[in-house]
């Protein structure tokens, strides 16, 4: 994938007080995901000009936004548990301590069985990314199967995520409870070399998934388990830390108890070494105003979760408070306190318990000029707290969070329009319906409708799937570009749809172990979803390596299928012929080292690959003599490189969302009768 360039409405936090508005703003990812850079306002007729500028034009990888839709960065959930999203919505009626016992520790018990906890992460995953959370700090079980199964299906689907198995080894029940410190420590241990070894190839700092220490709350650790969980963490400065902090009144009172010698529920975490700059704390609800000084000192973060804090009867923390105090805070849903698991909700929550918190303001002396303290929350600062506040509690401020050139493009594209089919935000108008308002409030309108109406529905994400070859089989998607269909005036039914592939990448390898594979769109405009189940060939040089095996597929084609159709079709003429179609910029994306591949020498190498690609024999190409072999040699490396990708239908589903019922018809081939290849059948949509 060479560079992306989007040009339409972006709305980025820019401060906990101001948020920017950027109805025709363009922007660059380049192929490692970063933003390139970021021009904020051009204007239409300055597009061409503000591409040259930066060396681009608009037939390279253009995407133009459509009116009603605008990127945001993603959002960012501090704290939530993923063995408990089976139980959201249960458990209300009782207070902190009892829902543990009576509804939470049940529940994750069941975690014990890893091929339960396989099949529940990986839908569990699949929801929170869908509700457009990119980043997120996760609780496991105490289980290190498990947990590890957690952090293989999150490192998979390509979130960025902090996986954390729970230290336990006291007041918890005996069907749920580690037995020793050492065992606890251990395990966790075990866990984070595990976990840095998912992409063992990327520097720690670096990595999409990490691991984080996890002692579940004071209350289930014994002193020892804290003090050498301390020492781990004394060892691995930037290891992440997570726990729960003064979230109910009997939770405080109970620590207190059981830690007599310490100054403060703070003050338990501070004494074992766990208190830092990269401590993640969950709730915060009734902190001491030397427990604050005391987060505040050590710089570590809160993870404020409103909607589990009004949802157990916890209270409500004074986020306003604590940012006037310059404490880092960051939303989490904390599923399944929280009944919820999209950060949206959590937006809209964390609205609410800030005004409840201004019905009833207290009295602040160490906060002598207050901005926040015991207000209702603005929007600005509200979207702060989902994305750069969230982004700073993990220690990623430099990484995500903000539309910022050298962050990575971890965004999402929101949109507002009604077919959507978010009855909560229906009836928006777009800038083309509202000629005459300024475009910056319109944008204003729409971001503020998404975040208190707005649900997954509105956040359109988007794309081949294959299916790897390793232990877990899992399913490997990305976008393509379908770029011609083929059909037989012999049989015009048995279409081949060709796309194309650099014959490097692992799509190659994955589709080798298995042809089948399955191609998706999503028609936006007619609301239909197209599904075609397809036997996939590829077609590379004819003198590499690879086409003997196309060869093979072409003669043992059997009758009925399309590629048997073409077994005398001149294959070389279309693949020279398609790759000539792409645009100068897109022919460069076949000359570079292979997909994937570790980027020696960083940036700098990549400036020195070739932008675009001229048939160095066309005299339109005009190329200079002097530069003639090179781009002779660049041009015959990447026709080497390129190949074709056949898609020879095996079925096709479509859901038509529009009509009403909605309607699935699936059309089967049926190649035996001549007549009816294709034979329908009505699905339940
Ligand atoms: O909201 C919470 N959820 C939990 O699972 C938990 N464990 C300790 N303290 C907790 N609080």
């Amino acid at each position: 994938m060479s560079t992306t360039i989007y040009y339409g409405a972006v709305v980025n936090p820019r401060s906990l007080q101001a948020y920017d508005l950027w109805p025709r703003c363009l922007l660059a990812v380049n192929a490692k995901g970063v933003i390139d850079w970021v021009v904020e306002d051009v204007q239409p007729h300055e597009l061409q000009d503000a591409l040259a500028s930066k060396g681009h034009s608009l037939e390279t990888d253009f995407v133009a936004l459509k009116d009603g839709e605008f990127l945001i960065p993603g959002f960012v959930d501090t704290h939530t548990h993923a063995p408990q999203v089976p139980n959201m919505g249960t458990g209300g009626q009782y207070q902190l301590l009892d829902w543990l016992q009576n509804v939470t520790f049940p529940m994750e018990a069941k975690f014990k069985d890893v091929s339960f906890a396989k099949t529940t992460y990986e839908s569990v995953v699949r929801r929170i990314i869908d509700s457009g959370t990119t980043t997120c700090c996760y609780y496991g079980t105490l289980h290190l199967e498990a947990t590890k199964a957690l952090a293989d299906i999150i490192h998979s689907f390509g979130q960025r995520a902090f996986v954390g198995k729970c230290n336990m080894n006291r007041e918890s029940p005996a069907y749920y409870v580690e037995p020793t410190a050492a065992a606890s420590v251990d395990a966790t241990k075990e866990l984070i070399n595990y976990i840095r070894n998912l992409s063992p190839a990327v520097s720690k700092e670096e990595q999409l998934v990490q691991p984080i220490l996890t002692p579940r709350f004071a209350i289930s650790c014994t002193d020892e388990l804290l003090e050498s969980l301390g020492n781990v963490a004394k060892a691995d400065p930037q290891l992440r830390i997570q726990t729960h902090i003064s979230e109910n009144l009997s939770e405080i009172a109970f620590t207190k108890s059981l830690f007599p010698k310490a100054s403060s529920y703070a003050g338990v975490y501070d004494m074992f070494g766990l208190l830092r700059d990269n401590t993640v704390l969950a709730h915060a609800v009734h902190l001491s105003e030397d427990e604050v000084n005391l987060i505040k000192e050590r710089k570590a973060g809160i993870s404020h979760c409103p909607t589990s804090n009004f949802n157990l009867s916890s209270g409500v923390a004074p986020v306003g408070y604590y940012l006037d105090k310059g404490i880092k805070v960051g939303l989490g849903t904390d599923v399944s306190g929280g009944f919820n698991i999209s950060i949206l909700n959590a937006i809209q929550n964390a609205s609410i318990a800030s005004k409840v918190c201004s019905f009833n303001p207290k009295e602040r002396p160490d906060v002598p000029a207050p901005v926040l303290t015991d207000k209702a929350l603005p929007i600005a600062t509200l979207f702060y707290l989902a994305t750069m506040g969230g982004a700073s509690v993990c220690g990623l401020e430099d990484q995500i969070g903000s539309m910022t050139a050298g962050k990575s493009f971890d965004a999402l594209l929101v949109t507002v329009q009604n077919n959507a089919g978010n009855p909560g935000i229906w009836g928006i108008e777009t800038f083309e319906q509202a000629e005459d308002v300024e475009s910056k409030v319109q944008l204003d309108g729409w971001f503020e409708r998404f975040l208190f109406g707005g649900d997954d529905r509105n956040i359109r994400v988007a794309q081949l799937a294959t299916t790897d070859s390793n232990a877990l089989h899992r399913p490997r998607v990305r976008s393509i570009i379908v770029r011609a269909a083929i059909s037989s005036p012999s049989n015009p039914q048995l279409p081949l749809l060709i796309g194309s592939t650099d014959i490097r990448t692992p799509k190659v390898t994955q589709l080798g172990n298995s042809s089948k594979a399955e191609i998706s769109w999503w028609v936006d405009p007619a609301q239909h979803q197209f599904r075609i189940g397809a036997d996939v060939y590829w077609v590379p040089q004819p003198d590499h390596e690879l086409y003997p095996k196309f060869s093979a597929s072409l003669a043992n084609a059997k009758d009925g299928t399309g590629l048997a159709l073409f077994k005398a079709y001149d294959w070389e003429a279309k693949r020279i012929e398609i790759f000539r179609m792409m645009s100068p910029g897109m022919k460069a994306a076949w000359c570079r080292p292979p997909p994937g591949s570790k980027l020696e020498g960083g940036e700098e190498e990549a400036k020195k690959w070739p932008a675009q690609l001229f048939d160095p024999d066309d005299p339109e190409s005009n190329i200079p003599s002097d530069q003639y072999e090179e781009a002779k040699r660049n041009w015959n490396f990447a026709l080497k490189n390129f190949a074709l990708l056949l898609f020879d239908p095996i079925d096709i589903d479509v859901v038509d969302l529009a009509s009403r019922p909605n309607t699935r018809i699936f059309h089967a081939k049926n190649p035996n009768e001549h007549n009816e290849i294709w034979k329908q059948e009505d699905l339940v949509p």
